[in-house]
């Protein structure tokens, strides 16, 4: 396609958002008129199916659940008058108690004020707070963000020696829908330690947003946490930032949530449109199964040109991998579905993979966003080279690689918005949620569940068993015993290797066990206790 010809699609396929003014660019995806009509009727179911999953159908067949995030932007939505009061009680709850720690009316015991937060959560109860406080925390918050969202005991030290004498005013949010996940229950129990340790009453430094009736609600209330914060189960982990798992987080920093919140209102307006090319939503979903035939055969490569927007690509992870990432549709076919998603931000990643992306395996299409402004307080820059600011630089890495990857057959979308603000962020968050809904009915996958997640899980707790048996037969043994031998003892004659990495991990943490032997040779090591 020549410059004129490639000037006349990007018009004809340029999306262009009034209100939020966001434009969407997928004229450098190379789909054709009759792909288009061939994926219409397919649209037009999808746009139905989403109409019924906005409704209150149960669009989550597998654990019978309504999808409800849409509701919490506009509860008018709702299908129900008791939903739509939870959803605006929740909010109003946030923005007052956000008040009263703010103005220290809620206060620690030992301190003023609370003045850092800790946020102990994973996954959907994680990414999102953490993309959001990237993005759009003030430089001079109210109070400081720290998070755990893993179970690495040199994590939780490493956060924990940083707020030091801080904890004594550190407001402890506990985030979790089921109330359940370990990772987040431990860091839970070690942030009790540090707390007792240094003569602090946790509780009264304590909130969980969580399930209602969850371990973690009934924990709470048992040990009288200050408050608690509803998560509905009819929201997702994944597509949870704009409920109590992200609002709360981002008010105590100082972000406008109502902002948040009109932001994706707006978008969630605009990617309802049953029309292919009025909705940007179903743009994006066309583009990636443009791109990947359907099934994944393409990653997704996220590249936002603006160091505050670092962790999309990290949030989008989950938010697509989880939801798409399917070994069967929804007939129960096998389908092994999914897009990879990966990135950081440009123009650093031009210093690193984009030669690969550029020149090498061409399995992946780009997506920039871009940022119009260049300072978030719009003031003018200085010259780096005459005429020249740094900001126009990287507007012309942007542009430029964009073209230098097309014309080496490389597809890629634009997503360019004006500032990153809180509204921005929401309808972000927003057109990707939608994208990723649409896109889902597209390939037939139900997109809000994980059953794969549960297998991992399950695994580590074979892993947890197995240690507590080896630990037993080892208490029992008098001289040093081999792996084998320790193995079939345990019952468990086929897990020598995760009984050797078992007591190999217990040996390096002074838990009493010692390997006796050649480290190189692990089927001749003997263990004692
Ligand atoms: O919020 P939680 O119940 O603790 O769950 C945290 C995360 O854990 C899981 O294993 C799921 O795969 C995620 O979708 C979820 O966001």
């Amino acid at each position: 396609m020549n410059a004129a010809a490639l000037w006349q699609r990007y018009q004809d396929w340029l999306y262009y958002h009034d209100g939020l003014e966001v434009y969407l660019d997928i004229s450098r995806m190379r789909f054709d008129d009759r792909f288009v009509e061939q994926m219409q009727p397919q649209f037009e179911q999808a746009f139905q199916d989403m109409a019924d999953l906005e409704g209150g159908a149960i669009a989550n067949p597998d654990e019978q659940r309504m999808v409800g995030h849409y509701w919490l932007r506009d509860s008018d939505l709702a299908p129900s008058e008791d939903l739509k009061q939870d959803i605006i009680q929740t909010i109003q709850d946030i923005e007052r108690f956000t008040r009263t720690i703010h103005l220290g009316e809620i206060r620690p015991p030992q301190a003023e004020k609370f003045t850092d937060i800790l946020s102990i959560g994973i996954g959907g109860s994680a990414l999102g707070p953490q993309f959001v406080s990237q993005a759009l925390a003030p430089d001079a918050p109210p109070m400081a963000i720290h998070f755990f969202d893993n179970t690495d005991p040199a994590g939780f030290d490493r956060v924990l020696s940083r707020l030091g004498d801080r904890l004594r005013s550190t407001l402890v949010l506990v985030i979790s829908k089921s109330g359940g996940t370990p990772e987040t229950r431990n860091g839970m129990l070690e942030v009790q330690n540090a707390y007792q340790k240094q003569g602090l009453d946790f509780s009264r430094h304590a909130v969980a947003i969580t399930g209602r009736g969850s371990g973690l609600d009934k924990l709470a209330t048992s040990q009288g946490w200050l408050t608690t914060f509803p998560m509905h189960d009819w929201v997702g982990g994944r597509t949870s930032e704009l409920s109590a798992v992200g609002l709360l987080p981002a008010a105590l920093q100082g972000i406008d949530i109502q902002a948040m919140l009109s932001g994706a209102k707006e978008m969630d307006v605009a990617t309802r449109a049953a029309t292919l090319k009025g909705n940007p939503a179903a743009l994006l979903a066309l583009a990636w199964y443009w791109a990947g035939n359907g099934k994944g055969e393409k990653d997704m490569v996220v590249l936002p040109y603006k160091d505050s927007l670092l962790l999309f690509s990290r949030y989008l992870q989950q938010l697509v991998m989880e939801s798409l990432g399917k070994e069967k549709d929804l007939d129960g076919n096998v389908a092994h579905q999914g897009i990879a998603v990966y990135g950081n931000k440009g123009t650093t990643d031009q210093h690193a993979y984009v030669q690969q992306l550029r020149e090498g395996v061409p399995n992946f299409f780009l997506t920039f966003i871009e940022v119009l402004h260049d300072r978030a307080d719009h003031q003018p820059s200085i010259e780096v080279e005459p005429g020249v600011t740094s900001g126009d630089y990287l507007s012309g890495l942007l542009q430029g690689t964009r073209t230098a990857i097309y014309d080496n057959d490389r597809d890629s979308i634009t997503v360019t918005i004006p500032d990153v603000t809180p509204r921005h962020v929401g309808a972000l968050i927003a057109l990707y949620e939608r994208a990723v809904g649409l896109y889902g009915f597209l390939v037939n996958v139900n997109a809000y569940h994980q059953p794969g997640v549960e297998a991992g899980k399950k695994a580590a707790a074979v892993i947890l068993e197995l240690q507590h048996k080896v630990v037993e037969v080892l208490k029992q043994e008098n001289s040093p015993i081999a792996i084998a031998a320790l193995a079939a003892k345990a019952g468990a004659p086929d897990d020598a290797e995760a009984i050797y990495k078992i007591v190999r991990h217990l040996a390096a943490n002074d838990r009493g066990i010692t390997l006796h032997g050649n480290a190189r040779q692990p089927g001749r090591l003997t263990v004692s206790l």
